[in-house]
């Protein structure tokens, strides 16, 4: 099939290589010049275990190219995706002018039967804000039809996400639509949930507020468990025993951050005002992480009334291992707070791009993760990254001012840290005395 997707961030840089790769024609449109050379020389623009290769591939076979030209790509396709950016607005909405932008140059182009898919995270109605834009921009209605399909992958994962996801959601009007969409997706032999638009929609933001929910659910937990002497570890595991929980998402730590769940938390939540449902359950998980991804500040205030001119190292910055985003990262709103103290900040993240150095040019950023603890103050363990696991206790001890830790992923021992004297604190595993 002839796929046009506009849009090459995660999403859309990730569809469209999974198309390519399955066997259909697919241009990507992207606005961003930069994105469209280095992708066209197969250059990934983000960091995806896979994507190099696969990117390769599908350009040698010639079955994905990028363009910044949308209205030529929309002629020649028969499905258009949309996967641009539904950042929130100031009051928690959810911002469309990117996909009304969209909509308004898709609809200059169609000249034959053409399906439109809104692949980006958008409210309920939002199919029917598309439809009604396309009719009022003078497309008439037997020359298309829009589907809803939101996207289900975690970055990272992504190519694993999508080549073996759990579920395909597609919510569509027509049978023509449907039949033209499961034609596309049968090949990735995954499960298929067809459904209306609206039922489509409110998966996408149930299924990322539920899991952020757990997630504040089991932090929690953990703040209890280190307030009593419980293993937070081991309560998690006897919880995920029980298959009516599941063991997925309970690990707790500093919070969650990325580009969904904050915004697509508090996007429920105003869609919820919208229609009269107070979604107080996740208003609590929201409030609940704000507060959890300031902890490690509260412990250095618990420890020293005053922070100024001590030097804190970070040990990641972005949201999560894997992944080279920073957006709406746990550790941002650490550095916020550190720097309003007059805290020096030290920094090491293995993957970390020159994005962050530009918002924060007064960090001290290192190399190694031993060079950024030199004479430390306090390490703070904000990112899962494997490598931390590593840290050497004895280094700790011997080269930095104060042999203290506060673990904000769970990384480490804390015997081990007992045993060398070291100031440790756990997030739910316990905290040296
Ligand atoms: N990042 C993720 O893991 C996931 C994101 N989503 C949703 O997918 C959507 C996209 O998210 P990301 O890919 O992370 O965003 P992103 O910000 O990484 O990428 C969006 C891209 O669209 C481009 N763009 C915007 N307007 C354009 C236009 N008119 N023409 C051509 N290109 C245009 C931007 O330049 C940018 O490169 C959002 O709604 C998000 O909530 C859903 C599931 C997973
Ligand atoms: O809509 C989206 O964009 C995506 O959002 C999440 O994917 P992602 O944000 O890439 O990352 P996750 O692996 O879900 O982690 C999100 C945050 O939760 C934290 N987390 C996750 C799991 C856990 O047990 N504990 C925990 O603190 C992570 O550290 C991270 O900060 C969802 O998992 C995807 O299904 C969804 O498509």
């Amino acid at each position: 099939m002839n796929i046009c997707v506009i849009g090459a961030g995660y999403v859309g840089l990730i569809t469209s290589v999974a198309f390519a790769k399955m066997g259909n024609d697919v241009i990507c449109v992207e606005k961003d010049i930069n994105k469209v050379d280095s992708l066209n020389n197969s250059v990934p623009t983000i960091y995806e275990e896979g994507l190099n290769d696969l990117l390769i591939e599908c350009i040698e076979k010639e079955s994905i190219s990028f363009t910044n030209k949308l209205e030529d790509s929309v002629k020649k396709s028969d499905i258009v995706f949309i996967a641009v950016g539904t950042p929130s607005l100031d009051n928690g909405e959810v911002d469309m002018s990117q996909v009304h932008k969209c909509i308004n140059e898709i609809s200059k182009s169609i000249n034959r039967y053409t399906i439109i898919v809104n692949k980006s995270t958008v409210p309920v109605g939002s199919q029917k804000y598309v439809k009604d834009i396309l009719i009022k921009n003078g497309v008439p209605c037997d020359k298309f039809d829009v589907v809803s399909n939101p996207e289900f992958l975690r970055e990272g994962k992504a190519l694993y996400d999508v080549f073996y996801g759990d579920k395909i959601v597609i919510g569509c009007e027509s049978q023509k639509s449907r039949n033209i969409m499961n034609l596309l997706y049968k090949p990735f032999n995954i499960p298929i949930i067809f459904t209306n638009p609206e039922t489509a929609e409110i998966i996408k933001y149930t299924s990322n507020a539920f899991l952020s929910t757990k997630i504040s659910f089991i932090n929690e937990v953990a703040n209890l468990c280190n307030k009593v002497g419980a293993d937070v570890d081991t309560v998690a595991l006897a919880l995920g025993l029980d298959k009516r929980i599941s063991p997925e998402f309970l690990k707790p730590g500093i919070g969650y951050g990325g580009s969904c769940f904050p915004k697509d938390t508090l996007g429920l939540i105003s869609i919820g005002k919208k229609y009269d449902c107070p979604f107080e359950i996740v208003k609590s998980a929201v409030s609940v992480n704000n507060k959890q991804r300031v902890i490690p500040v509260d412990i250095l205030l618990n420890e020293y009334n005053d922070i100024k001119d001590k030097t804190i190292t970070l040990l990641g910055l972005t949201f999560k291992s894997g992944t080279d985003d920073i957006r709406e990262s746990p550790s941002l709103y650490i550095i916020e707070e550190l720097l309003k103290r007059g805290a020096k900040i030290n920094a090491y993240d293995p993957m970390v791009s020159d994005e962050i150095k530009e918002i924060y040019p007064n960090i001290n950023y290192f190399g190694s993760m031993n060079g950024s603890i030199l004479g430390s103050e306090c390490i703070i363990i904000c990112t899962d990254w494997e490598e931390f696991k590593g840290l050497d206790l004895d280094f700790v001890k011997d080269n930095t001012k104060e042999a203290f830790i506060i673990d904000g992923r769970n990384m480490l021992s804390l015997d081990e840290a007992k045993k060398r004297n070291i100031k440790y604190y756990s997030i739910g595993k316990g905290y040296t005395n």
